[in-house]
């Protein structure tokens, strides 16, 4: 397979709005995007993240994550490149399809532990 590329700045432009728009934002630490969904429960979280597995691994495209009780946190960036590439937003695209009850957390400024007591 060719090798991924990152994303020049010229399509970080055209491409990243879109994702902004549905809650995806750019992880200071990292270049990477980052979207944090809070379900109803764990089953539905869980549920979710098996879902969201079937398409990484059939896109050979994997999530960096972290699910406490009903959060499922996610990172997506393309280690072969070291950064974001069109892949990650391809699955960013994809897990923002997939049937969802969830919210989704806008403000990613403080790190995600547990949202369980803000019902
Ligand atoms: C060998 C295999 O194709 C690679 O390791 C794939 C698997 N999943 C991956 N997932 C992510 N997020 N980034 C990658 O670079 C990546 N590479």
């Amino acid at each position: 397979m060719a090798k991924v590329e990152l994303l020049s700045q010229d399509e970080r432009q055209a491409l990243l709005p879109a994702l902004e728009e549905t809650g995806w934002r750019a992880d200071p630490e990292a270049d990477a995007i980052r979207k944090v969904w809070k379900f109803r429960n764990f089953s539905q979280a869980w549920g979710f993240m098996s879902r969201a597995a079937l398409i990484a691994e059939k896109m050979n495209h994997h999530p960096d994550w972290r699910n406490v009780f009903n959060v499922v946190d996610v990172t997506l960036s393309t280690h072969s490149c070291g950064g974001m590439s069109i892949l990650d937003v391809e699955l960013a695209r994809a897990l923002d399809a997939l049937p969802s009850e969830a919210v989704i957390e806008r403000d990613h400024s403080q790190p995600i532990a547990c949202l369980c007591g803000q019902a």
